[in-house]
């Protein structure tokens, strides 16, 4: 297996594991020069069998929990916690293809240059090889639980069912086995609203900051309103004039679109929008139900009542398709997708009952 080396970031809590090999792909392709930016909570015992993997959504990072900024899940992760940092070491990559720290399409190649349009088409497996490539040069040989909401469940599932010795518990939250012909369908409008922008230069916009942040901001809005729900959307905005010619809800969505483009790239959101479309446990192994009882880890299968883009459905095919998983676990919220991030106290039960 490929090891690593690592580089510390003396400012501040993320470090890097360097791969020394290429990443071999699904594709065939070598990616050279791959390296992951992480996080770490808590302490790691001799063996590190008290290891935990914790793994992002679509645009989120590394900093999942302070000190310092706060992070997306500073509900679960800390002292006395359901991520209890006293005594789980909680470990967070930033997913290969992504912008804060691993290797994407921002990245500087071997020439110098950004990837740009020549970085290559990423699966959701090939972000699970690069993680366990991380895991190697961590020296974790198997995870305590790892643990995962939307894009970050698409990994986690794939990694009970590639390495499923590796995996001894499992959280999957508010993800699918397969992304659906709906989910590939929302993302068709995100892509094209990017490729459709003067300053995305067929994907070679990083010498000429900022790129499409237009298309990028189109993007969000359009996801954006999939992550909630309509029944939230009604109550919280209704018909409100923001008064400045702009709905309520209009200038709160581009709000969220101005808040994405300062802190996210648009190759990446590409690429990473491109791997969640890739997504299927099932593809050459005989199908959804033959892949996920592979599955060895006990587990815990979760969905959100309100989410309208990965309807509970899935995650009942994944309870129902991964031995031992019982039901599916409800969140009740109004928030829709979101609600895995916001709804902390209701996931931190879930964690709670999968970890004992
Ligand atoms: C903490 C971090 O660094 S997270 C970084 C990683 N991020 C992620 O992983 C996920 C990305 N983030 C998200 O998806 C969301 O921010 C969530 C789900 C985490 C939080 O959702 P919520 O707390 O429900 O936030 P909500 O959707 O209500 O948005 C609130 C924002 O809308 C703004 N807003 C509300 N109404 C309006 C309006 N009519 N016009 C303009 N803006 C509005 C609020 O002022 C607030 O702004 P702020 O975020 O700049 O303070
Ligand atoms: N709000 C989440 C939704 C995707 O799961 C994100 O931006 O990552």
């Amino acid at each position: 297996m490929t090891g690593g080396w690592h580089e510390g970031d003396p400012a501040g809590r993320r470090r890097w594991v360097s791969l020394r090999q290429p990443l071999e792909l699904e594709s065939g392709d070598l990616l050279p020069d791959v390296r992951i930016a992480y996080e770490t909570w808590g302490l790691p015992n001799v063996s590190k069998s008290n290891a935990v993997l914790v793994l992002h959504a679509l645009t989120g990072d590394s900093h999942a929990a302070g000190p310092g900024e706060p992070g997306w899940w500073d509900g679960l992760i800390g002292p006395g916690k359901a991520l209890d940092t006293n005594h789980y070491f909680v470990v967070v990559p930033n997913v290969l293809g992504g912008c804060q720290g691993s290797t994407g399409p921002a990245s500087i190649a071997a020439d110098g240059k950004a990837w740009g349009s020549r970085f290559p088409a990423l699966t959701v497996r090939d972000q699970v090889a690069a993680e366990a490539h991380f895991a190697d040069a961590l020296g974790i040989p198997s995870w305590a639980a790892v643990l995962g909401g939307s894009m970050g469940g698409m990994r986690a599932v794939e990694w009970a069912v590639t390495h499923p010795s590796r995996v001894r518990t499992l959280l999957l939250l508010a993800c699918p086995a397969a992304a659906s012909a709906e989910q590939i369908a929302w993302a068709a409008p995100q892509l094209a609203a990017i490729r459709a922008d003067p300053a995305w230069q067929d994907g070679d916009y990083y010498s000429s900051p900022p790129g499409p942040v237009a298309g990028l901001g189109i993007a969000r809005r359009i996801a954006h309103v999939t992550y909630r729900s309509e029944p939230e959307l009604a109550a919280r905005f209704g018909r409100t004039p923001q008064g400045d010619g702009r709905f309520a809800v209009e200038s709160y969505l581009d709000h969220q679109a101005a808040k994405l483009v300062r802190r996210f790239d648009a190759g990446s959101y590409v690429v990473l929008t491109q791997a969640m479309n890739s997504h299927d446990v099932g593809r050459g192994r005989g199908g959804i139900a033959a892949a996920l009882s592979r599955v060895q880890a006990r587990t815990v299968v979760a969905g959100i009542d309100s989410d309208r883009l990965y309807p509970l459905s899935q995650q009942i095919e994944l309870a129902q398709g991964i031995p031992g998983a019982g039901d599916v676990r409800v969140v009740n919220s109004p928030y829709g997708h979101d609600a895995f991030l916001i709804e902390t106290g209701q996931v931190s039960a879930y964690v709670k009952e999968l970890l004992g």
